[in-house]
């Protein structure tokens, strides 16, 4: 496909106002070739003009990139860029240890409580297999300790690779010295249909007011921690709606998550109440599910490894 960089000097525009008889497409399955998230695509296709409102999805993502990239500031555009090129150049090298964690299988992935949860899809069988020990906070037995395993052994083989390819890896976010975005290495399809199906059936009649029926996409990393490794996380907000935290083991002490109650960004650095104090003691296997901004961190891993599968889940679409 061609690439379109900032150089275009014919000037992409757009109508003022939607086509709204127009139905837009979907470009999810394009992703690896896109230059910005799918979903940006799909919501600007009414705002094509006529003569590039019709055409087919190939030919109207060169004039979507062009527009996306001149309402992106400069510093975002090469870090798009570039990160896309990164997540190529691994996707193209790295081989998996365990191809069926690529791909979605529910059966396989879950524990059988929490499917029958999912397909009763209400909210009291949702409560039915959950604990809400402080107001917002959700835990439930989730992973099988199959699905764990190896995605701690697929985790461990991408890191083992990194190292001996010399490859540059990037951390999950600013906090972790430690851990790997899974997202980078191919995981992303499987984690995006996790978080539709899997979280966002949940989100919808127990995060609503945080936007939980709208979440549209997601970051998929792991963190490690040990004496060896990250030792404790500070106190913070996440950058998502929903955050699903699930403990993949192995052996540890310490490594409690603590919780300081729900703020806006405002308020994010205000006096806690003693009713939102709520300390959390990971078990391998099980997941706890909060709003972001439920302010949070994790004490000392003070023995042994931990590492936590973390989906945050957002809203991008506006
Ligand atoms: O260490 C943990 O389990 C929490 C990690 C976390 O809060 C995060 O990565 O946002
Ligand atoms: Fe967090």
């Amino acid at each position: 496909m061609e690439e379109y960089n900032e150089g275009s000097s014919e000037e992409a525009t757009l109508r003022p106002e939607p086509c709204l008889e127009h139905k837009a497409e979907n470009y999810d399955d394009l992703e690896e070739e896109l230059e910005f998230d799918p979903l940006l695509y799909t919501s600007l296709e009414r705002y094509l003009p006529d003569n590039f409102i019709n055409l087919s999805r190939l030919d109207k993502v060169p004039y979507l990139n062009q527009i996306l990239l001149d309402y992106s500031p400069p510093s975002q555009r090469n870090h798009r860029h570039k990160h896309r090129e990164y997540r190529q150049k691994i996707m193209s090298n790295y081989q998996p240890l365990h191809k069926v964690l690529y791909t979605m299988h529910p059966t396989n992935f879950f524990v059988p409580s929490f499917l029958k949860a999912i397909s009763e899809n209400t909210e009291q069988s949702f409560r039915s297999i959950m604990s809400e020990p402080s107001p917002g906070i959700l835990t439930f037995q989730m992973l099988q300790p199959r699905f764990c395993d190896m995605m701690l052994e697929e985790v461990e083989n991408f890191e083992k690779w990194i190292r001996e390819t010399k490859f540059r890896i990037m951390r999950p976010n600013t906090m972790n010295k430690y851990g790997a975005v899974l997202d980078d290495f191919g995981l992303q399809t499987m984690l995006q249909e996790f978080m539709e199906d899997f979280i966002r059936p949940i989100s919808t009649v127990l995060f609503t007011e945080v936007g939980g029926s709208t979440l549209d996409s997601h970051h998929g990393f792991v963190v490690e921690y040990g004496t060896d490794r990250d030792v404790d996380l500070g106190f913070h907000v996440d950058d998502a709606e929903v955050t699903l935290n699930v403990c993949l083991g192995k052996q540890f002490d310490g490594g409690e998550l603590f919780f300081r109650g729900v703020r806006c960004e405002k308020h994010v650095n205000t006096e806690t109440q003693p009713e939102e104090i709520f300390d959390y003691s990971h078990v391998g296997g099980n997941a706890i599910l909060h709003c972001g901004r439920h302010r949070h961190g994790a004490r000392a891993t003070t023995s042994g490894r931990r590492t936590n599968l973390l989906i945050w889940c957002r809203r991008v679409q506006a």
